[in-house]
């Protein structure tokens, strides 16, 4: 069965039908690139499956439950949670206290950080820190913290309450070609040893082709193909709506941008 199964999904704003009766399925292990033009719907899609838009039409199925209808914070709490950039007011502190908040929060504890929790979880957090790489930088503070690294601390945060399905919503924007494989080798990794789910919107055609292990192409809010990236590549459609007219992809500039590092399962 489908980890998620997501089926006549649909969402209009005004006149505009943003997302139109979608339908896709993501099964646990597997990275899922959700790609398309600027409008195409991406963000309307993700901000359904996480509970913050409410869907007009459709319904979205973690491991057989309805998610339409529920609460952001009771989505989180079924096993779908979302990479967030750190808030600035977090800057200041380490990078373990950071994950500690995160570990406070799946426990709904809210009391003080600094009087009562500052030893909270902080071997839990620690190994989280060391399945993204960063034990060893635990006691900096994060606003110390090169862009890459930073972004290794989200997934940790995004770790703490062990989702099932991780959303990304373009996870390395912003970031140098070498910083973005390691991240998204480190995201593979971590879908193949904790058998996660990842769903993840990407304007970066280097990362899908070298991570993705499916991809879904919106374009009006419509779905317009779904298979392996290298199988749609060359998909009239997708290379149509996509890539722009008259623009096709240069099949080797995934290849001499990013070589993806072998994953293995250590499970
Ligand atoms: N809150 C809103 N109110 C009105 N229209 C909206 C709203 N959110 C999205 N839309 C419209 O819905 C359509 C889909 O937008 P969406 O943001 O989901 O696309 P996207 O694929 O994420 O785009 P981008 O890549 O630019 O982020 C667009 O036409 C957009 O203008």
């Amino acid at each position: 069965m489908s980890l998620l199964k997501v089926a006549g999904l649909g969402k209009a704003f005004g006149g505009v039908k943003a997302v139109d009766g979608i339908h896709f399925e993501l099964a646990a292990g597997e990275l899922l690139a959700l790609i398309g033009p600027n409008g195409a719907g991406k963000s309307t899609t993700f901000n359904m499956v996480n509970g913050q838009l409410p869907a007009d039409s459709g319904s979205i199925l973690l491991n057989g439950q309805e998610l339409v209808g529920r609460k952001p914070r009771d989505i989180w709490r079924m096993g779908v949670g979302r990479t967030f950039q750190i808030a600035e007011t977090f800057a200041s502190l380490s990078v373990v206290e950071n994950v500690q908040m995160a570990l406070l929060s799946v426990d709904d504890r809210l009391f003080s950080f600094w009087r009562n929790a500052s030893d909270h979880k902080r071997d839990e957090a620690l190994d989280l820190l060391a399945q993204v790489g960063m034990r060893a930088q635990a006691d900096r503070p994060c606003s110390e913290l090169a862009y890459g690294d930073v972004k290794r601390v989200e997934l940790a945060i995004a770790m703490a309450n062990s989702p099932k399905l991780l959303l990304m919503d373009e996870p390395t924007a912003g970031m140098a070609p070498k910083e973005r494989n390691d991240l998204m080798a480190l995201t593979k990794q971590l879908v193949v040893d904790r058998g996660m789910a990842v769903l993840f919107t990407e304007h970066s055609m280097d990362v899908v082709f070298a991570y993705a292990d499916r991809m879904i192409v919106l374009a009006r809010g419509r779905l317009i193909a779904e298979g392996k990236p290298l199988e749609l590549r060359d998909h009239p459609k997708v290379q149509e709506v996509y890539f722009g007219s008259g623009k096709t992809f240069e099949k080797n500039q995934a290849a001499e941008r990013v070589a993806p590092t072998p994953v293995e399962s250590v499970a």
